[in-house]
């Protein structure tokens, strides 16, 4: 498909706090507010907001999922496992959608993406739950397109792919890794999309490194937290979130 006939639809920005609540915790207090945080990120252009409520609580808790579904005008993302504490949690609090990803007690942050054909049976039953619950289901996934299949044939509408390959490569400044994941990552959105999935990617995307992944037209949301929250430090968080609206804006142009 050349750029010519190559449809480019917006690219929606998913805010994700996490890290705010990493540092409201880091002193036991009440403050920064993620819910405040979030407001703002909207405020500065987010079109939707991302929350991983870890099984340890180690950022976000309860209380704040229940208040970003209160007092949030745009979708909430909510990140979960897929155990059953965490399935009843969705179904009371009911977020516009739910993205299943794997989780390791002991890992620094998401390592890879969820074993989709070995965990089929143990997914299934949990997808048709939130799917008949009206919550749009993701499935955090490695950027592989028989992964991809696998994810169609489960059943759910949306895949968010890993990207923490490529921004490892991307930091390490090592461009023979870069290209290779980001072939990956081309490979695996064009795959999806001809499924009929709807496409999404994130994890340690930086200002300095969407650029590439906005530029594939297949994608259609990216969530992004960690570096925004970095990044708030030295600029605030609504020049930062402005800011890297303006790098995928610019990457997006055909
Ligand atoms: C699923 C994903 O990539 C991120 O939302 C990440 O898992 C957030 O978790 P941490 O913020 O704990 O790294
Ligand atoms: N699903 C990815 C996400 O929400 C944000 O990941 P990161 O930017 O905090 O690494």
């Amino acid at each position: 498909m050349t750029p010519e006939n190559t449809t480019f639809e917006k690219l929606r920005l998913g805010v994700n706090i996490d890290h705010v609540a990493t540092v409201r915790n880091a002193r036991g207090e009440h403050y920064p507010d993620p819910v405040r945080a979030a407001l703002l990120a909207v405020e500065a252009g987010a079109d939707g907001i991302t929350a991983h409520l870890r099984e340890d609580r180690r950022h976000i808790r309860d209380a704040d999922i229940a208040a970003l579904k209160r007092d949030l005008t745009v979708p909430l993302n909510f990140e979960m496992a897929a155990t059953d504490e965490m399935v009843a949690i969705a179904l009371a609090t009911r977020p516009h959608a739910a993205c299943l990803v794997p989780e390791k007690r002991a890992e620094r942050t998401t390592e890879g993406g969820l074993d989709i054909v070995g965990g089929r049976a143990h997914l299934a039953p949990r997808i048709t739950a939130l799917a008949e619950a009206g919550i749009r289901v993701s499935l955090f996934v490695e950027p592989e397109p028989a992964i991809m299949e696998a994810a169609a044939a489960l059943g759910a509408p949306v895949v968010e792919l890993h990207t923490g390959s490529y921004c490892e490569a991307a930091v390490a400044g090592d461009d023979g890794r870069i290209a290779h994941e980001l072939a990956r990552i081309t490979r695996a959105a064009q795959h999806g999309a001809g499924l009929g999935l709807e496409i999404h990617a994130g994890h340690g995307l930086t200002v300095d490194s969407v650029g590439p992944v906005a530029a594939l037209p297949q994608i259609r949301e990216l969530n992004i937290g960690h570096a925004l929250i970095a990044d708030a430090i030295f600029v605030g968080l609504a020049q930062a979130v402005r800011d890297m609206r303006a790098a995928m804006d610019r990457a997006r142009r055909p």
